[in-house]
């Protein structure tokens, strides 16, 4: 009956139904906009898109801006509607409950709503998107036991020296000949190195296997050719091209309502192709996962395996691991990982891997380049360490004693930090910030304006490396957040800190490097980081 009497509908019925439909949905939305618990200022939100149109029209899309606007405008704790309540805090007292390290802390969730990242294949699976506590420790044990080991903090050493060793063989040819030098012609995109760099470094680290990306950049710029065949070259492209298409693209699962993504072609496309990548992705590392088990499996037990992630996560917990018992605690997590599980920490080291420590190596060196005093300071302290020497490999006692290095990279975190702001979801009702609020809220700390309060901070405006040498002045708790806190601080903060300092190290004894526009702004986006677009330098080597 009801749909016969719908098909007899005119337009102007028709027009009439819908805008009642809408004039009670808007009513109903803005009801429980304007009756909410504990209200917050911020934006004023819209119905269906919440603040989109100031995200989109004011900040032009770009997080660090949009967050940072409403940071002055609203203060230290304040609320945007960005696909669902989000409550921005910028105290490091009122982000203590969130960031508490204890197993005991049951706010670990990111996002309120997985269903999107159910959709795309990714929740309850690797680390950085689970939401299912029990396979997130699981998962996450694994992975910081074999990225903290001694052999895999060789293995960082090893190959940090050894990329840097074949990135200078594509520099050499494109830049550094006497004669580009004289012509001006020295110019590089510093970030877009450091991008392929970067890809190589994890790839190489966390399967084992070598990806070209360098290589394949290197081509792109020059007549003659790397030395590698086009079809591996491509198979390092196209990897890492999905892996970067899948870290800009998740979010499309979290933000854009499930009714966009299937049924508005713009949104559903985009959607489809994700799913297609992730597929593509999740095949890939299904291959290589199961090669190694194989080559694994071949290896008599006397013989040594290699130091890479890989091979130490699909032998934890086997005859093959010699500290078999000691492992993982807990006996439900004493078993050996699936090929599915493993898929899933290799993944999500990829993503946290690349992107992050590449900016931070493009941000160091243009802060560098415009506090000169700074970087004598370092290059002193390099030439101590290194003498004259520009070729021998860094050791890790070298890397031990950089400690002016890893002063400067504490202190562009602290004034640039490459993640502007982290998300928890409280799993329960509890009292955070001095408000009670209900499970499933969720709470975004934002890093960036907390790396700059006074209360925090001795003239946190002033670029000063020295403040993190000063004896017994450690920043106040939760005031310095460049890797998250908490349980889920980020688990690959020692192979950065590794890469970071070796590469100042690697760089600045042997090279010049200074910007091409000394007037030029950081060229950067933002989303879930801030990402440089482009970072023009020049390089020579040093007199
Ligand atoms: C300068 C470089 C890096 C920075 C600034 C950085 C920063 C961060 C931040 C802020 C988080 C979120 C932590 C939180 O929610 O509290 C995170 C998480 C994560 N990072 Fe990093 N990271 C870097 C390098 C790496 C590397 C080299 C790896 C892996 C090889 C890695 C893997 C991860 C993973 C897997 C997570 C998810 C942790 C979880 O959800 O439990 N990151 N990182």
């Amino acid at each position: 009956m009801a749909l016969i009497s719908l098909e007899n509908l005119g337009t102007s019925d028709f027009l009439l139904l819908l805008s009642t439909v809408l004039t009670i949905y808007v009513a109903q939305y803005y009801y429980k906009y304007f009756t909410r618990e504990n209200p917050l200022p911020g934006p004023f939100p819209f119905p269906f898109v919440g603040n989109l149109p100031q995200f989109i029209l004011q900040s032009k899309g770009d997080t660090k801006e949009f967050y940072g606007y409403n940071y002055k405008k609203y203060g230290d704790m304040y609320e945007v509607q960005m696909g669902g309540r989000d409550i921005v805090l910028s105290r490091a007292e009122y982000v203590e409950k969130l960031l508490t390290p204890s197993t005991k802390n049951p706010h670990i969730g990111r996002f309120p709503d997985s269903r999107g990242l159910d959709e795309l294949g990714v929740s309850g699976k690797g680390i950085l998107l689970n939401e299912n506590y029990k396979s997130w420790k699981y998962n996450r044990q694994f992975f910081t036991q074999a990225i903290l080991s001694p052999k895999f903090t060789n293995e960082a050493i090893y190959w940090t020296n050894n990329l840097f060793d074949e990135l200078e063989g594509y520099w050499n040819k494109l830049f550094l000949k006497e004669e580009i030098i004289k012509e001006n012609k020295n110019k590089m995109d510093f970030t877009a190195w450091f991008n392929q760099y970067t890809n190589d470094m994890i790839i190489k680290l966390l399967t084992g296997e070598r990806s070209y990306s360098m290589a394949a950049y290197f081509d792109t710029l020059s007549d003659e050719k790397a030395d590698h065949p086009p079809a591996i070259l491509n198979d390092s492209v196209k990897l890492v091209k999905a892996l970067r298409k899948h870290l800009l693209g998740f979010i499309t699962f979290v933000f854009v309502p499930p009714f966009l993504r299937h049924y508005v072609p713009f949104f559903k496309d985009k959607a489809d192709d994700l799913l297609q990548n992730v597929t593509y992705i999740n095949k890939r590392l299904d291959e290589i996962v199961k090669k190694r088990r194989k080559e694994i499996e071949n290896t008599p037990l006397d013989k040594p395996l290699p130091n890479d992630m890989l091979t130490s996560v699909i032998t934890a917990n086997t005859p093959r691991d010699v500290n078999y018992t000691k492992t993982v605690g807990g006996e439900a997590l004493n078993r050996p990982m699936t090929d599915s599980e493993i898929c899933g920490i290799i993944f999500d080291g990829f993503l946290g891997g690349t992107d992050t420590t590449a900016n931070s190596i493009s941000f160091i060196v243009y802060y560098l380049a415009h506090y000169p005093d700074v970087k004598r300071k370092m290059v002193e302290e390099i030439d101590r360490i290194f003498q004259d020497d520009k070729t021998r490999p860094i050791t890790e006692n070298d890397f031990q004693k950089l400690k002016y290095c890893e002063a400067v990279i504490k202190e562009v975190s602290r004034v640039f930090t490459v993640v502007p702001s982290v998300v928890r979801t409280t799993s329960k009702s509890d009292e955070i910030a001095g408000y009670k609020w209900p499970a499933n809220t969720m709470f975004r700390i934002n890093i960036d304006a907390i790396h700059y309060k006074e209360e925090y901070w001795e003239e946190p405006d002033k670029f000063n490396p020295d403040r993190w040498l000063v004896e017994g002045s450690d920043p106040k708790k939760l005031s310095f957040l460049m890797f998250g806190g908490g349980l889920r601080i980020c688990p690959g903060r020692k192979l950065a800190m590794i890469e970071l300092i070796c590469l100042m190290a690697l760089l600045y004894r042997k090279y010049e490097i200074d910007l091409v526009d000394m007037n030029a702004p950081l060229n950067v986006v933002s989303g879930g980081v801030t990402a440089c677009n482009e970072l023009l330098v020049k390089i020579k080597p040093r007199n």
